[in-house]
């Protein structure tokens, strides 16, 4: 019998356009980073019982969990109330949720006495994990083996550029991967593809959109689908995010402030705001909209590009729409001193930048288009790593979720 070993990876995310005024109902984009996260997930020869041994050094967790009680209270999960039938893992937005998570939760303080004192980075890494991994092995008849897995990331952790969309899509990819090559032999056409098709995707994003809401409570969906689809997803609130076909290739300096912020209050923050000035506000949110959609043409117009001379004036469009919307996001509070230097460095070599997520510190992004002078980045990052900001350059718009050899 093969013992499989299964390698995915995928990006996280940062918002290009539309913090804030999607929370109105303005369209959003968000684009794939190239900072990505790794899972290896191997099946191991079992020892004296079967159990998952989880290396996860991004949280600082190394965990054993026995699969004979995952087994014997996870396993075949129920469907959501109202919908009749057998659950399968093609299947997780049928999943009832909270009795799934009820289930994870109790098992983990029965065979983790100390759970609850865990910090919550590693509590919801372990819920995420078993969740997953209960739900999709849980709902196969495919005999249970041991498990070494392992994580990584390039990105920095709780910082709002998607870690725990891009872990757990990483999860979901892996374990769906592993299922479907138990599941055929070595003659089937599946042994041999590459990658993920769309419809794995679709699947995948769902379950991770199932961990987000571990994380988060009520997640958007836009971190999972950005993560699994890569590239641009577009997004209103209330609709289905949705993956445009982009490929783009556009560098960028990811400045990170140090300052941290919380989400939560400057929305509460923008909301007040509002509440004070409603007309003005909201002109300010129907302005960002107009951004988002406009800025949306200019990167099609950016992808179908082969070498074609417009790609300065596109560039030039794009640095334009960045600085705007970053006023506006400034004129909604929600800049920081912070930022605004990182900002002055990069208006002194003509540079756009704007702030990216909820700001109040947190990341800005400054955009290179591919003529700009090398030892002009060079001396932008020297300048802000001395005045204390981390910087890291990157891609936006890079793959989503993908195998690795
Ligand atoms: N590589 C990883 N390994 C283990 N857990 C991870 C990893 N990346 C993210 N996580 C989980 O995701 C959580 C971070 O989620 P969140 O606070 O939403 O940050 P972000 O904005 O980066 O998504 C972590 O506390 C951890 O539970
Ligand atoms: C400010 C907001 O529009 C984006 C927040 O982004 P992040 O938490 O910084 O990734 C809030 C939201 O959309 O829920």
């Amino acid at each position: 019998m093969e013992n499989y070993t299964v390698s995915v990876s995928a990006p996280g995310k940062v918002i290009l356009h539309g913090e804030h005024s999607v929370v109105y109902g303005k369209t959003a984009i968000a684009v794939g980073l190239g900072l990505r996260s790794s899972i290896v997930v191997k099946e191991v020869p079992t020892r004296n019982k079967p159990a998952v041994y989880i290396h996860l050094p991004c949280v600082d967790l190394q965990e054993t969990l026995p699969l004979e009680p995952v087994v014997s209270k996870l396993f075949k999960p129920p469907l959501a109330p109202g919908i009749t039938g057998k659950f399968s893992w093609h299947l997780p937005d049928k999943l009832d949720h909270d009795t799934h998570l009820g289930k994870v939760d109790e098992l983990l303080h029965e065979i983790k006495p100390n759970f609850d004192i865990l910090p919550n980075n590693q509590k919801n890494s372990l819920r995420s994990f078993l969740y997953v991994f209960s739900g999709i092995f849980g709902s196969t008849n495919l005999a249970i083996r041991s498990l070494d897995i392992a994580m990584g990331s390039e990105l920095t952790i709780g910082a709002g550029t998607g870690s725990s969309a891009s872990f757990a899509v990483c999860l979901a990819g892996a374990l769906i991967r592993l299922v479907k090559l138990r599941s055929c032999s070595s003659y089937d056409s599946y042994y041999e593809s590459q990658d993920f098709n769309f419809k794995e995707k679709e699947i995948i994003s769902e379950w991770a959109y199932n961990c987000e809401k571990i994380m988060h409570g009520t997640p958007s969906g836009i971190d999972n689908a950005t993560c699994t689809f890569g590239s641009v997803v577009s997004f209103k609130k209330g609709s289905r995010p949705k993956p445009l076909d982009l490929r783009l290739h556009m560098r960028i300096l990811l400045v990170d402030t140090r300052v941290s912020r919380e989400t939560r209050s400057l929305v509460v923050k923008v909301a007040a705001l509002r509440h004070r000035n409603q007309a003005a506000v909201d002109h300010i949110m129907e302005a960002c909209d107009h951004i988002a959609n406009t800025a949306t043409q200019v990167l099609e117009k950016l992808s179908s590009v082969k070498g074609n001379s417009n790609t300065e004036a596109d560039y030039q469009h794009l640095a334009e729409l960045w600085e705007m919307n970053h006023c506006l996001l400034s004129a909604l509070g929600v800049s920081h001193p912070a930022l605004e230097r990182i900002r002055a460095a990069a208006g002194a070599r003509r540079l756009a930048c704007k702030l990216t997520g909820a700001g109040g510190g947190g990341y800005a992004m400054i955009l290179i288009p591919p003529y700009t002078s090398r030892s002009s980045v060079d001396s932008l990052t020297s300048q802000l790593l001395e005045s204390g900001f981390r910087v890291k350059e990157t891609t936006l718009g890079g793959s989503g979720v993908r195998l690795e050899m």
